[in-house]
């Protein structure tokens, strides 16, 4: 027992340590052992010494940690090189990376999201005028199945272009399914084994890739007449610092990055929410009453800059993501000894920090009654308001550039469900604005409940890479029309 470093959660097993208790429930694994030995303590993840530090001063120590002590790549490289390619993202130096979200930052203007919202609420209604399980008056449906398809056509379309969300529909949509498999947990341990979805996964790499390389060919070919404002034209046309053009199979390989990353963050925040909403009729009722009262009964076709007039529309991805951010576990691969500021710990080199910011999210100190999904509770005069918003914390939060825009380092806040720092994500607004533009499509359409009119709500599958309901989720629709 070294003084000097946190204590360890006792375990009967070498090797497997906590594991499973840990992946079964993260959150109970991480509340019961805060209880017990406060904000830091350490546990074995597959034999790994791992490090955990919670709160707003772990998120901190974790997230802002410097690029000398702490280190993203060594830990996320073999979960995500296999799936998105190599030389991009953790298949390259950091300094790369960050050049690289700059690249991928440029495209996500507000002119860019202007073009979106119609391209999105499109999707969304002919996808729910053409789908079969739509057509009855009401029904029931398995709504994470739905949420997947409608996140991967309206992100296909907007943020890939037309040429790719056109193959979405016959072989892309298999690859991609192929492509998923690879991207699990287990991976962490055995991305190397020849598995039978390792191969998969290899096979729909490379095919995604010369794809997306054809695209390229043929963009760059024939000139871009449309005006499409999506990520691959900004992409093939960057140069880094050292001038050397963004070659076409790295452009290939962070376009599957950031389909990966929208596809799986978004498509288990919207089921969420269509979850809550079900749970919770009248939520849905006061949403289309916001549109009617803000934009009009006729409700004319959405644009961006609708979406900034309905405040509750907007809460209720806020407070979907409080409770059922995507990502419960931000990891790091510690390169030097680390001092815990106001602790005597120092964690070793040995140890891989882990980062757990959903912790201060549902800490009642932050969020009164933290379990309730209350998207009131942004409004500054609720009783349930975070602290960060009672108070009016204005953003005079702290910024600092990694070479792709001013981010907040977050360091106070106990709400961080898009990271902070230097590998804070870029996909936050675009998350925005194809969520919002999604719920408000759906709220138009459709009332939801609980097939059984209950009030409760489906468990979380913790076993894959994001969290995400239990599936199958049901849910009872009745159209509007
Ligand atoms: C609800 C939606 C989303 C959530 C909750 C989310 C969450 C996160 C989090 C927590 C991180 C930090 C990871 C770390 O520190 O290790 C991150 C990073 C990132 N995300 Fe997202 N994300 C979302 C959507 C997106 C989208 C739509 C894109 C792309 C269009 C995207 C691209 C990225 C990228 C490129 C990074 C940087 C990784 C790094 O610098 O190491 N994300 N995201
Ligand atoms: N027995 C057992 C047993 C043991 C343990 C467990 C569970 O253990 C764990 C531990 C850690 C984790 C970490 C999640 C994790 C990390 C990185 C990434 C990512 F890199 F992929 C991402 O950030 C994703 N992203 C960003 N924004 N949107 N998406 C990203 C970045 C850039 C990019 F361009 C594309 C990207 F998509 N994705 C997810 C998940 C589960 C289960 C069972």
């Amino acid at each position: 027992k070294n003084p000097n470093e946190p204590p360890m959660v006792f375990h009967w097993f070498p090797f497997i340590g906590s594991t499973v208790t840990y992946g079964m429930d993260p959150p109970r694994f991480f509340k019961e052992n805060r209880d017990k030995f406060g904000d830091t303590f350490t546990f074995i993840l597959l034999g790994k010494k791992t490090t955990v530090a919670v709160g707003p001063a772990g998120n901190d120590f974790i997230l802002n940690g410097k690029l000398k002590d702490v280190n993203a790549e060594e830990i996320y490289t073999v979960l995500t090189t296999p799936v998105f390619g190599k030389d991009v993202v953790y298949d390259c130096p950091n300094a790369k990376l960050m050049e690289q979200k700059k690249f991928m930052k440029i495209a996500l203007t507000t002119e860019a999201f202007r073009s979106y919202v119609p391209i999105i609420s499109g999707e969304v209604q002919s996808y729910f005028k053409k789908n079969a399980d739509f057509k009855p008056k009401t029904g029931v449906i398995d709504i994470p199945k739905k949420m997947a398809e409608i996140t991967i056509f309206t992100a296909s379309h907007a943020l890939q272009g037309s040429a790719v969300r056109s193959r979405f529909d016959e072989t892309l949509a298999a690859l991609y399914h192929d492509l998923d498999m690879g991207f699990t947990p287990i991976n962490f341990m055995l991305h190397w084994a020849p598995l039978p979805w390792n191969r998969k996964r290899d096979y729909a790499q490379r095919t995604v890739a010369s794809i997306y390389m054809d695209i390229i060919r043929d963009r760059r070919a024939n000139g871009d007449d449309h005006e499409e404002h999506d990520m691959m034209k900004h992409l093939m046309n960057s140069t880094y610092k050292n001038g050397t053009p963004v070659p076409d199979h790295e452009v290939a390989h962070m376009m599957i990055a950031l389909l990966m990353a929208g596809q799986h963050s978004s498509s288990s925040t919207s089921s969420w929410i269509m979850l809550r909403l079900a749970q919770n009729p009248e939520i849905m009722e006061e949403l289309l009453q916001e549109q009617i009262r803000v934009l009009g009964a006729d409700l004319p076709p959405l644009q961006y800059e609708d979406l900034a007039k309905l405040p509750l529309n907007q809460a209720i991805i806020k407070e979907t993501l409080r409770i059922h951010a995507p990502i419960h576990s931000i990891m790091r691969a510690v390169k030097q000894p680390m001092p815990v500021p106001g602790t005597k710990y120092v964690i070793p080199p040995s140890h891989v920090l882990l980062a757990a910011p959903g912790v201060s999210a549902s800490d009642p100190q932050y969020f009164p009654n933290p379990d309730a999904w209350d998207p009131h509770r942004w409004e500054a005069d609720s009783p349930n308001a975070p602290s960060i918003v009672r108070n009016g914390a204005v953003e005079e939060e702290e910024k600092i550039d990694y070479g792709y825009g001013l981010v907040s380092k977050g360091a106070g806040s106990p709400y961080l469900p898009f990271g902070a720092g230097r590998h804070r994500c870029i996909g936050e607004q675009f998350a925005n604005v194809q969520l919002q533009t999604i719920v408000a499509e759906t709220v138009r359409a459709f009332k939801f409940s609980n097939v059984d009119g209950s009030r409760n709500l489906i468990g979380t599958d913790y076993a894959s890479l994001f969290s995400r309901p239990l599936e199958p989720a049901k849910i009872r629709y009745e159209r509007r029309d």
